[in-house]
């Protein structure tokens, strides 16, 4: 089965006579769905109750999956449910107590008045605040909400799905206890003076989907001015796994990367810094396009070369790599044969893998599987057990070279659900990382 865009559940009423659940199935394949899990709820005489999980490939697949359903003679599609939005009911996380308070024993030692022995003792020794707080185990995930994924500027409340996600991730992957930011201005000044002020409360910054090219001046002054580590995901988790990836393909077709012509498409947060690490990894030839004058000029800045057109890139890259949050850019015919296509944007890539491979890449790939969670967890997770203060270029090389050598032969990466991943990750960052 191909991956599928949209999944929703089906309630479906079906007369209770043999043969009718194959007709349901026949009907729905037929219109081009395909069918994941059936959870019978009732059964009666006359008819019985089926929730039915449909996955298809867009909205007008799934309109005529319904249609077909109520042509059916004797059946009835009762209702339909978003299985998405029913996941994000309420939100995605939720802080909770790692201990028990039951008794007022339990209430004096975890509150007043035995906490401010707890307290007293870091006043004096600031360093106990990481035995005996979570502050060295707690990230704060920051957002301004103006590139979330490829959506644009929709603000940070709008964004929070995304924010709550890397922190469902941080806490299932690498028990990282992940605290959305969301705020309220765009202004670097001001950006950079809020997470200061709430640094103290965190052993990390992830900066995520902060757009370009503000996100650049906020990274690289809150390097510079906190003593923890501070990582903008889309650039930095973006470059590692794109690394990653690259080095793979070109494993896997016995190509030498360092002389192989990378093409970019898309030179914001996630494309400039993938030509940073590409460059530093030693591949000579970057050439990138992109809409704005200035971010071409910022690729050259890096050892890049603006290339005017998406056709001319096209036409003289081996391994084509977009970051744009534009779904279609690229189109089958100007795929060249052996290319390797990386279509990174989420939710929509710049091309389908499937279509790039039709059209004769050697490997292709799109944001679902190239994506930055295969590296930010470990990242984080090996600079807090590293106590490093920084995360620097050594430690990125090594995650993306982890996440290579985890990687199945014919592959581009692993699987993300994979822990055997993250541990790989967490063990390479921790080994390059700098102590405090
Ligand atoms: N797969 C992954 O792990 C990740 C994927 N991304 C995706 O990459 C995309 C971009 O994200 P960011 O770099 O954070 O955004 P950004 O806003 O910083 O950069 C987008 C860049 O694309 C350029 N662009 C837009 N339309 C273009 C066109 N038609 N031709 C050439 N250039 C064009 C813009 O001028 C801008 O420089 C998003 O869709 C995001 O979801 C980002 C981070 C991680
Ligand atoms: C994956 C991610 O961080 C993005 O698409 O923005
Ligand atoms: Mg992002």
């Amino acid at each position: 089965m191909t991956e599928k865009h949209i999944t929703r559940t089906l309630i479906v009423q079906i007369p209770s006579t043999p043969g009718n659940l194959g007709k349901l199935a026949t009907a729905i394949g037929l219109a081009g769905g395909d069918i994941g899990e059936i959870e019978t709820t009732q059964i009666g005489p006359t008819w019985t109750i089926r929730h039915i999980t449909i996955h298809c490939d867009s909205e007008e697949q799934f309109d005529t999956v319904q249609d077909a359903i109520r042509q059916l003679p004797g059946f009835q599609l009762q209702a339909v449910s978003d299985d998405v939005l029913q996941a994000h009911e309420g939100g995605k996380i939720h802080m909770k107590s790692r201990i028990d308070v039951r008794s007022l024993g339990d209430l004096r030692r975890v509150y007043t008045p035995g906490v401010a022995n707890v307290c007293r003792l870091i006043q004096k020794e600031p360093e106990k605040a990481r035995i005996y707080t979570g502050i060295s185990n707690t990230v704060a995930i920051v957002t301004d909400g103006t590139a979330i994924l490829g959506l644009g500027d929709i603000g940070p409340v709008a964004g929070m799905p995304v924010m709550e996600g890397k922190a469902a991730l941080f806490d299932q992957f690498v028990d990282i206890s992940g605290v959305p930011i969301l705020l309220d201005s765009q202004d670097p000044d001001e950006i950079v003076r809020t997470v200061k002020n709430i640094a103290p409360g965190f052993g990390a910054i992830l900066l995520e989907d902060i757009g370009s090219p503000h996100c650049f001046e906020v990274e690289e002054r809150l390097k510079a001015e906190l003593d923890i580590p501070v990582m903008h995901d889309d650039q930095h988790g973006t470059a590692v796994v794109t690394l990653a990836a690259v080095i793979s393909a070109c494993k896997s077709s016995r190509v030498d990367l360092k002389d192989s012509v990378v093409g970019q498409i898309g030179l914001g947060a996630a494309g400039l810094a993938i030509c940073r690490m590409f460059k530093a990894y030693g591949v000579n030839e970057v050439k990138g396009t992109d809409l704005s004058p200035e971010a071409k000029a910022r690729l050259q800045q890096y050892g890049g070369t603006p290339v005017d057109s998406l056709e001319e890139l096209m036409n003289t890259c081996d391994i084509i790599i977009a970051t744009t949050g534009v779904p279609g850019l690229i189109k089958p015919e100007m795929v060249r044969k052996d290319q390797v296509i990386l279509s990174l944007s989420n939710p929509n890539p710049e091309i389908d893998p499937e279509e790039a491979m039709k059209a004769g890449a050697a490997y292709a790939a799109d944001g679902r599987s190239v994506n930055n969670v295969l590296g930010f967890p470990g990242i984080f997770r090996g600079a807090l057990n590293a106590r490093a203060n920084r995360i620097t270029h050594e430690m990125l090389t090594a995650a993306a070279e982890a996440i290579a050598d985890s990687t199945k032969p014919g592959d581009l990466v692993p699987h993300p659900l994979d822990p055997r991943v993250h541990e790989k990750v967490i063990q390479a960052v921790e080994a390059v990382a700098v102590e405090k």
